[in-house]
């Protein structure tokens, strides 16, 4: 079953296509992982789902939906969530404040808060924090917290990890590894740290120029003697 299917995508922001006809696919419970060099367009292509970027052409569908003519807010609304890379929290909001802010349309907003918290346990301690006096892991998972509020069928995360220790890094690719499959979720990240994502995806499309230039197996691509060196500049 799919959920969000992308097909010949084009995409950009108003200057000419950065996303050159991208098809691509997440079905509930998986997590897909878009990586490829600097200034390949991931970030874009994400946002175009969101309605952030632009969609010149092809089509993007959320199960029988048409986002296309969405507003983000409305795209969210169908289930189609972002987390923004940076800027993602309201700093001089508490963890529980900025969760309850990002309730949309939730009838009873204690309560899903609590289904929230109870996903992302590692947040208990700091609910009542301020968010602008967290660690910047901390952060990011108020922020992936704040997305969740929203009862997100399909997750958009771009770049969840920029900024994090290595150590922490595979945290939060673990954290939304297990999310995914515990709250059957569709994931969509993109990911600098290619090799930790490639360890934690089902699947993984490389984009190059706004192309997809491979896809299948994350853990097949992972094993590519030339993934590397291609793709992202490493010693062969
Ligand atoms: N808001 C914007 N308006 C116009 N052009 C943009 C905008 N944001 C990004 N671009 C351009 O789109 C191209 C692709 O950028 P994008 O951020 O999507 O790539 P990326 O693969 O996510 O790169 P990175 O890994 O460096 O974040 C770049 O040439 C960039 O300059």
């Amino acid at each position: 079953m799919t959920l969000l299917r992308l097909q010949n995508l084009r995409a950009g922001y108003g200057g000419g296509d950065i996303v050159h006809g991208v098809d691509l696919e997440v079905a509930p419970g998986e997590m897909v992982a878009l990586v490829g060099p600097n200034g390949a367009g991931k970030s874009t292509l994400l946002k175009s789902i969101a309605g952030v970027a632009k969609v010149t052409g092809g089509t993007l569908m959320l199960d029988d939906k048409d986002l296309v003519p969405l507003s983000p807010a409305a795209r969210a609304q169908a289930g189609a969530v972002f987390m923004p890379q940076d800027r993602n929290v309201f700093r001089t909001l508490s963890v529980s404040e900025n969760l309850s802010v990002s309730a949309w349309g939730c009838k009873d907003i204690a309560q899903r808060r609590e289904e929230v918290t109870a996903l992302l346990p590692t947040m208990r301690p700091y609910m009542h924090k301020r968010a602008g006096g967290l660690s910047g892991g901390q952060r990011q998972m108020v922020a992936l917290a704040m997305a969740l509020m929203a009862r997100p069928r399909v997750l958009l995360v771009d770049e969840p990890t920029a900024g994090l220790s290595p150590l922490l890094v595979g945290e939060m690719l673990d954290v939304l590894r297990q999310l995914a499959a515990a709250a059957t979720l569709g994931i969509l990240i993109v990911e600098q740290n290619a090799r930790a994502a490639l360890e934690r995806a089902d699947r993984a499309l490389v984009l190059v120029d706004g192309r997809v230039v491979r896809a299948g197996s994350a853990a097949v691509l992972a094993q590519e003697p030339d993934f590397g060196a291609l793709f992202f500049g490493e010693a062969a």
